[in-house]
């Protein structure tokens, strides 16, 4: 029988607490194969499958949901992370403070090769917004790394964000 997927990625969401990483996770997996929990470490994780330069990519993508701030996450967190999701939250400035945080913690405890992306994410409450496109522009061109705006709740560049990071993966 032929496999499944072409290739398995995993990837890691982490960012403050409220950003909206298990909601972006949970809008990513809505048309998923597959859907864990893993009770006994309370370690979440999806599983979804993407098309991706003609190759099947299977994402089991990661929820740090017990790991709150950027101090708790250790390297074996990041253990087996081939691509790191950075998400802040677009109204709330502490969050987008953080994501320095967060780079220095997957530098001192990620893998060397591991691809980073930037989301600001709850950009459907534009009338609250307290950190503008062009900080979080200048931010991720200072490291390298691909930025999106994103709306778990309205549904914007969700897929589009996953989907490019496992092309960065990829190539
Ligand atoms: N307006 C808006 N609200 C959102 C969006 N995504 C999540 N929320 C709300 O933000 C809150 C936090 O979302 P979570 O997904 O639980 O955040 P989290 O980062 O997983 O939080 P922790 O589990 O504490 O680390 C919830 O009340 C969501 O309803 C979004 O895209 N837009």
């Amino acid at each position: 029988m032929a496999k499944a997927y072409d290739h398995l990625f995993e990837l890691l969401l982490i960012g403050d607490s409220g950003v909206s990483k298990t909601c972006l996770i949970i809008r990513f997996a809505e048309d998923s194969f597959n859907n864990t929990y893993i009770s006994t470490t309370g370690i979440d994780f999806t599983i979804r499958t993407v098309d991706v330069e003609g190759k099947k990519i299977k994402l089991q993508v990661w929820d740090t949901a017990s790991q709150k701030r950027f101090k708790t996450v250790t390297t074996a967190y990041y253990r087996g992370a081939m691509g790191i999701i950075l998400v802040y939250d677009i109204t709330d400035e502490k969050s987008f403070e953080n994501i320095q945080n967060w780079m220095k913690s997957i530098k001192e405890n990620a893998s060397a090769g591991v691809e980073r992306l930037l989301l600001g994410n709850k950009c459907d409450v534009e009338a609250k917004r307290k950190v503008q496109k062009e900080q979080a522009v200048k931010l991720a061109r200072e490291h390298g790394i691909r930025f999106f705006e994103t709306s778990a709740k309205s549904s914007t560049n969700v897929d589009e964000a996953f989907s490019s990071l496992a092309q960065d993966i990829l190539l």
